[in-house]
């Protein structure tokens, strides 16, 4: 199943530097771990916005509840969710 999913960032501006940088870190590694999986298709910055727009595409919508639920930056984000069908325009889909 595929889904379009926007995550906005806002890290408090007093969090502890050492704490910034370690979650930082896990949601890098985090990510890249499901983008080599395969269930994280892509990632895109959404111009001027601390905020990305990412592709997944997952066995359900438990399995992606657990892959947004356990994302470090989690507690610091607000986490939209699109479910995607297949447009009937779309040539690749013949
Ligand atoms: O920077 C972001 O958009 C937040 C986050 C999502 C994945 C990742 O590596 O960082």
């Amino acid at each position: 199943m595929l889904f379009a999913v926007t995550m906005d960032v806002a890290i408090p501006h007093d969090l502890d530097p050492d704490v910034r940088a370690d979650t930082l870190a896990r949601e890098k590694a985090y990510s890249q771990d499901l983008q080599r999986g395969g269930e994280w298709v892509s990632i895109w910055r959404c111009v001027g916005q601390y905020s990305n727009l990412s592709i997944f595409d997952v066995a359900d919508n438990a399995r992606l509840h657990e892959i947004l639920w356990n994302l470090p930056l989690f507690p610091y984000m607000t986490i939209a969710v699109t479910p995607l069908a297949q447009h009937p325009s779309d040539i690749a889909a013949g």
